[in-house]
Order: structure tokens, then C-alpha cells, then sequence
């Protein structure tokens, strides 16, 4: 099964670029840069990663931020992740990117936007992996520094598929951002929002009225409302889901109490993700691996999970006809 694992194609739906940080990487950034961080090794970094909940994450997560200065750091830290998929058979990614975290520093945009989307084409181009980019707004930051971000963000709509809404979920509900949505989706971008991570099932449902969302991100906390479940597997709405990421922040106890095989069996649209893989424990293969390890799932039953991310993707037809047909393939070749 490890193998099958290894060599089985995959797609990537909830990705965070800044979660993809690497304590050496971060070092060599604060070295570069100049900047003073409150650790003396990636050893000690990896050390401080124990996380009792969201917010625990977060505040070490924005701090690690700071080291990304120029367009070349965003380079080497998309550059370094895209390499990450080769090893794991990443077909196709679509990324987040936070610009009020480096905005907010006085980083330009167009610094951020830039160093990402150079290393994205040429992933395209060297690696033969195709991505988007999806900005992410700050839920915890106002309703009007969103705008203003969206603003920043016109000149670039060519350059970013979509907007999505993350950080803080508890105090900060879906409809707090309903009229930047608006404005986003007026403009031309496609639309996804954390929801059900920490915070309740209603935060899923406000997702998908107040902000039109076309994917909720986690979603996991549906299970309280079974209503919700089965409208979710009638829609086909998927839900980028992120085992390892739901383990470490606690939203459930461990592996084994994790509800993704549960929710494939009820037919939802459910896809597996690594969020953040450097604070987390781990990329695309090693979620797939820790899901396979804590419950009985088949192999026609993991390829269903790059199957419903390549459903759920932000691409054409004729990609996802071509993405579908070497999952198919791989499975009548591996004992599917
Ligand atoms: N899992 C997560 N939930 C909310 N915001 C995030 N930002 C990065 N990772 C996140
Ligand atoms: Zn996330």
C-alpha cells in the first residue's frame, strides 16, 4: 500500500505557501534578510511546533512570515515546495497566499504575487505541474482591509484564480466578508472559504450563502448537522479536508477519530490536503499515508480521493478529462 501511495497521482486543493515554510529554509531567509528570530536551530524551531488549537498555530505561523522580504524569497519558498510535489506526483496544485501578512509589513503586492507566480510557471514549465493561486483573506482582520486588498489585487486578475477566507475561524463568520465576496466574484474570481474547521456547521451553510463559495475548505464539523451532510453529497460540494492538519490543531483526537473515510462512504466530495505542511508533519503522500495507516480504505478508494480533487479543480474540462484518465489508468495498472 505505501507504494501505491507513493507513485499514485495526486492534486493538491488547500495549500497554504506560507505553511510551507521549512525551519531551514527559514533560517537561511533570517540569515539573507537580516532578521532576528527567536530560535537558535531548526531543531529548536521544529520543537516550539505543539499546537493546542487553531490560534496556537497561528500566532507562530505569522511570525514565521517575516523572513519573506524579497520576490526571490518567494520564489525559493513556492520553488521548494513545487520540488515537494514532484516527489510526492502532484499533477496539478492550487495554492494560498495571504498578502495582509506581508502587506502589513510594507512587502509591495506586486513583490509577492511576483516571486509566487514565477516559480508556479516554472513548475509548469520544468516540472510539468500545473497550478492556481487563490488569495486569502484574513477573516480576523476588518471587512474593510479586505476590500482594500481586493483593490490591490485588480491589477493581478489574470495572475490569481480566486479568493478564499482563512485564519481565526471562531468569532469571525463567513458573513462578515459577504460584500468583499461580492465585489470578488463581480470581478471575475472564483470563491472558497475556510469553514467547519474549529468553527460550527453554520459557518459551512453561511459559506455557501453569504459568500456564493464554490468549495468549503475543511468542512469536517458538517457532521453536526446531518441536513447539511446529505445536501453536501447531493450538490457534490466539495470540501478540501487536511488530516494531518486536523490531528496536530485538534479538531479531532487523533487519526482514528477522523471522519474523512466516512464522509467518502457518504458520497461527499471530499479530497485529502496538507494545509501546512512544514508545521503539520507532513505533504501530500504523508497525509495519504496516515489516513491509510489509521483506517481500512481500498485503493479504488484512495485514487477516489484525486479523483474528487480533480472534480473539484479550478481547471478546464479537457484537463480534468486528461488528470481523471491517469488516475484510471494507474489504478487498472496497480491492482485497483
Ligand atoms: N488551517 C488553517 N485554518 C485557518 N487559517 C489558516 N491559515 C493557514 N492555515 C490555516
Ligand atoms: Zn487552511
Amino acid at each position: 500500500m505505501h507504494d501505491f501511495i507513493r507513485q499514485l497521482p495526486k492534486v493538491e486543493l488547500h495549500l497554504h505557501i506560507e505553511g510551507t515554510l521549512e525551519p531551514e529554509l527559514m533560517f537561511e531567509l533570517a540569515q539573507r534578510n537580516r532578521i532576528d528570530i527567536p530560535f537558535a536551530s531548526p531543531r529548536e524551531v521544529r520543537e516550539a511546533y505543539r499546537f493546542s488549537n487553531l490560534q496556537s498555530f497561528l500566532d507562530i505561523y505569522y511570525q514565521g512570515a517575516n523572513v519573506l522580504i524579497h520576490e526571490q524569497d518567494f520564489f525559493d519558498l513556492t520553488w521548494a515546495y513545487l520540488l515537494r510535489c514532484r516527489d510526492d506526483r502532484v499533477m496539478h496544485t492550487e495554492i494560498f497566499f495571504d498578502p495582509q501578512t506581508h502587506t502589513a509589513r510594507g512587502i509591495d503586492f506586486a513583490t509577492v504575487v511576483g516571486g509566487i507566480r514565477r516559480a508556479l510557471d516554472q513548475g509548469q514549465a520544468e516540472l510539468g505541474i500545473s497550478s492556481h493561486l487563490i488569495l486569502c483573506f484574513l477573516r480576523h482582520l476588518s471587512e474593510a482591509e479586505a476590500m482594500a486588498t481586493l483593490e490591490q489585487a485588480l491589477p493581478h486578475r489574470d495572475r490569481i484564480i480566486g479568493v478564499g477566507l482563512d485564519s481565526s475561524e471562531r468569532g469571525h463568520p463567513p458573513e462578515k466578508f459577504a460584500r468583499v465576496f461580492r465585489r470578488a466574484r463581480d470581478a471575475g474570481f472564483l470563491a472558497v472559504a475556510h469553514a467547519g474547521e474549529e468553527g460550527p456547521a453554520r459557518n459551512i451553510r453561511g459559506a455557501l450563502e453569504a459568500l456564493g463559495v464554490q468549495r468549503i475548505d475543511h468542512g469536517v464539523r458538517c457532521v453536526e448537522d446531518p441536513a447539511l451532510v446529505r445536501e453536501l453529497a447531493q450538490t457534490r460540494m466539495p470540501l478540501t479536508v487536511c488530516p494531518l492538519s486536523n490531528v496536530k490543531l485538534k479538531v479531532f483526537e487523533n487519526m482514528q477519530a477522523h471522519n474523512i473515510v466516512e464522509l467518502l462512504r457518504q458520497g461527499l466530495c471530499v479530497t485529502i490536503n496538507s494545509d501546512d505542511p512544514a508545521y503539520f508533519g507532513g505533504y501530500m503522500t504523508d497525509n495519504f499515508l496516515a489516513v491509510a495507516e489509521a483506517h481500512t480504505v481500498t485503493r479504488q478508494e484512495l485514487a477516489q480521493f484525486t479523483l474528487n480533487a480533480i472534480e473539484a479543480s479550478f481547471v478546464s474540462e479537457e484537463h480534468k478529462q486528461a488528470m481523471a484518465e491517469k488516475v484510471r489508468r494507474f489504478l487498472a495498472e496497480n491492482g485497483g
